[in-house]
């Protein structure tokens, strides 16, 4: 370029000097334009070249970048376009930033991504936003890519010639959520509908436990949730155990920001955490049951105690059970499970656990679940099968197998619980007591109610039963919670001939304890040894006992009549009971709510079930001689006699016993929630009684007050059948009924009645001539306060 205009210079001055040296003036104009025309020309030709170049770059952007302003590197400066007031810490507004590369942020650009100008960057900051700058000055004046604005839809703004203002690729924001298949059901996966952040849940600390261990371990984990002030709501505990319905929990969930930890020992032998397992396993493939419940849940997490020295194979396996059937119904987990050995590490392992518990409620960041593809899936007939195991299970199968327990094994804390209360366990699953009446009447101090009521003889009766575990959850039950629940047989099963075999040889071997007992009847005592009575109570459910006909047919094969008492749960089996001599059908309360409150029932459909028990006495069994077993609880079940009517129109039993309940000691860490206040006195019972009667006659029904024992606070009421003559005859002709069954031939309850004594007789106590009656000193006031008959006590 230089030299062109050197030459051109010189060619002009040669020409000059020439002329005024007086050469021609026509040569000198003709090199003048000759230069002229061969220069111009070159330059035109450069100018198109370079034009076209632009034009190509136009086109090829991507391949080559259009040249930018002249930039002041980051520094700014009057030459800068950041002359124009776009400035940005770390960087000028030409983009030229120390820490952005500005070549991928334009190829960003270029490519689709929204980036935010200084402008744009100024509306954040309170200043107007101008309109939409072009590409090109977008290019000039990055500052920062945001790119949360690729998700944003894009602007439909048309341009002035009605295209689009802005053409280019766009990424939709369908093509941007669209997230690849793993990520999608990453996402699916982790269930939860609850929009609660873990640190404003309400937090329920549920533990289950025996000896002890699980519920220490369970109240530092509160303690450690407690001082966790960002927490919004104090935690709760719960002790898994008292919980009336599990369903209330994990099923339903009680709040919208629940979440749940729970503290889960393990137990070879059976216990309280069978029936939650099986309870949460049942929930899962119940089809009328919303299938992920649990997803209601802000999250979950499980503390695992046992005893990896003696247990290492099964090592917290209920921990991993209860972790198991939680994520399958749902619920999210959100923090591992801990499985910590109580023998050699608890206190520091449970604090470790429950501290990074803290943690993790307190983190904010995203957590990943991962869930295997079952959990996920919507359709109900991916539900796997009950026995199928998980893959993250192999080398575990112990973790959703089926393996059947003994009931009561010889290890089991219940075991020592129930030998501790006097129990003699028979096999794995029966049970056999001697009752204070069987003591008190060896001794001549009196007798139980149903020696006034129906003449058994309480030194002769034995009280057993082959089922110690039971549907319901009774308030006034003595078991204190030691026994298993569950609604149907779930463990293995002894011959009826053991038991019964076992059952009399414990009977009779505690019967010769009392062999030294001061006061025992001689008489009595020989003839304890020939058990005649078989009450088939005591704790548990006897009927659930699949073997239940057979073992009563044994009793019978014995000359022991039996008395068997059901809890209205099990009408099938009800049903298809053989001959009974007297069957009784527990009715705790008169309505569903209150036999709700006062059962306990593990049952769903608890109500019907009891209905349709009535109505089973009211059929199939009505050949038998039938009782309504009736336990008044003050403040639970004495309202509403009128309600209790409709239950016995429906039934029509032969009797109705109504008995005040006993006060089973503290309800301390047992759920009971019985207190002395609960305890009806006599009078209460009689008035209610009496009342109850009043009704069932005003309705036209056959029912007067037969007979009673008042120590008891128990009182007979019985269908009109049984008076003949005027004379009550509730009591039963034993010899007769064994004679029938001998028999073969169809028998009713009136074929084998004898006549009630005197004694028996309502108002007049039912205090046993013979007997010697024992009063107790220094009575408490509120058995003074009772009725003379009361206070009458006998000592067991
Ligand atoms: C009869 C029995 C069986 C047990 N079986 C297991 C077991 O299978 N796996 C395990 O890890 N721990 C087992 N343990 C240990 C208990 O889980 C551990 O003692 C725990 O602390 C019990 O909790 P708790 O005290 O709250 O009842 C067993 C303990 C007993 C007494
Ligand atoms: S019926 Fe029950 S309370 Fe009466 S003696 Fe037999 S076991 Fe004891």
């Amino acid at each position: 370029m230089a030299l062109n205009w050197l030459t051109a210079c010189g060619t002009l001055f040669c020409a000059g000097l020439y002329l005024w040296l007086g050469g021609r003036k026509s040569v000198a104009m003709a090199i003048v334009v000759f230069y002229g025309a061969v220069h111009l020309d070159s330059k035109i030709e450069r100018v198109k070249s370079t034009a076209d170049k632009f034009i190509e770059n136009e086109s090829s952007i991507d391949e080559e970048k259009p040249k930018k302003k002249k930039c002041c590197g980051g520094k700014g400066g009057s030459g800068c376009c950041s002359s124009k007031g776009n400035k940005k810490k770390g960087g000028c507004s030409c983009g030229h930033s120390k820490n952005a590369d500005i070549e991928d942020i334009a190829d960003s650009l270029e490519s689709g991504l929204v980036v935010s100008t200084s402008q744009e960057k100024d509306t954040s900051s309170g200043e107007k936003s101008t309109s939409r700058e072009t590409n090109a000055e977008k290019r000039d004046n990055i500052i920062a890519v945001d790119f949360t604005q690729a998700f944003k839809r894009l602007s439909k703004k048309k341009g002035k010639n009605g295209k689009d203002a802005r053409p280019r690729k766009h990424i939709t924001k369908a093509s941007v959520l669209k997230k690849p298949k793993e990520e999608d059901d990453l996402v699916k996966s982790a269930m939860t509908v609850s929009n609660e952040s873990l640190l404003s849940s309400q937090v329920y600390v549920f533990y289950s436990s025996l000896q002890g261990g699980a519920e220490r371990s369970a109240r530092k984990v509160l303690e450690t949730l407690s001082r966790l002030i960002e927490l919004k709501a104090p935690p709760i505990l719960l002790n898994m155990d008292d919980i009336t319905d599990i369903d209330d929990y994990f099923v339903s969930v009680p709040c919208e920001n629940a979440l749940y930890i729970l503290v889960v020992p393990s137990y070879d032998t059976d216990c309280p955490l069978d029936y939650f397992l099986q309870t949460l396993e049942e929930n899962f493939n119940d089809f009328r049951i919303d299938k992920f419940p649990l997803r209601k849940l802000v999250g979950y997490g499980i503390l695992g105690i046992g005893d990896s020295e003696t247990w290492p194979e099964k090592f917290c396996y209920q921990a991993k059970k209860v972790d198991h059937w939680i994520a399958r119904l749902g619920g999210r987990r959100i923090f591992p499970v801990g499985e910590v050995c109580m023998k050699t590490e608890a206190e520091s392992k449970v604090q470790e656990w429950a501290d990074l518990l803290c943690e993790t409620i307190k983190d904010d960041t995203p957590i990943l679940y991962e869930y295997d593809e079952e959990v996920t899936s919507s359709n109900e007939d991916d539900r796997p099968e009950e026995d199928m195991i998980d893959l993250e299970d192999i080398g575990n199968s112990d973790i959703s197998g089926n393996d059947t327990k003994q009931m009561v094994a010889k290890n089991s804390p219940t075991y020592k619980k129930l030998t501790k209360q006097g129990y003699t366990i028979v096999g794995s699953h029966s049970g056999v007591k001697i009752c204070r009446w069987t003591k008190s009447d060896l001794r001549g101090t009196g007798s139980c109610y149903k020696h006034s009521l129906f003449n058994i003889v309480s030194s002769r009766c034995m009280e057993l039963t082959p089922s110690l575990a039971c549907s319901s959850k009774c308030v006034f039950c003595w078991r204190h919670g030691t026994n298993p629940v569950s609604k149907n047989w779930r463990w293995e099963l002894d011959e009826p001939d053991y038991i019964l075999e076992n059952a009399l040889q414990g009977h009779y071997s505690k019967i010769k304890q009392m062999r030294g007992v001061p006061g025992v009847v001689m008489e009595r005592f020989a003839k304890a040894f020939k058990v005649r009575h078989c009450a088939l109570s005591l704790v548990g459910e006897p009927i659930m006992y699949p073997y239940i006909t057979k073992f009563i047919e044994l009793l019978h094969e014995k000359q022991i009549s039996s008395f068997l008492v059901c809890n209205a749960q099990h009408p099938d089996a009800l049903a298809s009971i053989g001959k009974v001599t007297q069957l009784y059908v527990s009715i705790d309360a008169p309505t569903k709510t209150e036999l709700k409150k006062v059962d306990r029932p593990l049952f769903k459909d608890f109500w019907e079930r009891m209905l349709q028990c009535l109505d089973i006495l009211n059929s199939e069994q009505s050949h038998q001689r039938t009782v309504f077993r009736l336990t008044l609880v003050k403040g639970f079940n004495m309202a509403d006699v009128s309600a209790y009517a409709d239950l016995v129109q429906r039934g029509l039993p032969s009797f109705i016993e109504v008995k005040g309940a006993t006060f089973s000691g503290s309800s301390d860490g047992n759920g009971n929630p019985l207190t002395m206040q609960n305890i009806p006195f006599y009078e209460e019972c009689t008035k209610f009684v009496k009342e109850f009667a009043a009704e069932l006659q005003r309705r036209g029904l056959g029912y007067g007050i037969a007979a009673e024992h008042a120590h008891s606070n128990c009182i007979l009421i019985a269908s009109t059948e049984f008076k003949i003559n005027g004379e009550w005859h509730t009591h039963i002709d034993f010899d007769k009924f064994f004679e029938l069954l001998a028999s073969g031939k169809q028998f009713y309850p009136m074929d084998y009645v004898a006549k009630t004594p005197e004694w028996a007789l309502f108002g007049n106590g039912g205090f046993a001539p013979g007997d010697t009656r024992v009063y107790r000193k220094g009575k408490k006031k509120r058995m003074m306060q009772s009725s003379e008959k009361e206070s009458n006590e006998t000592q067991a």
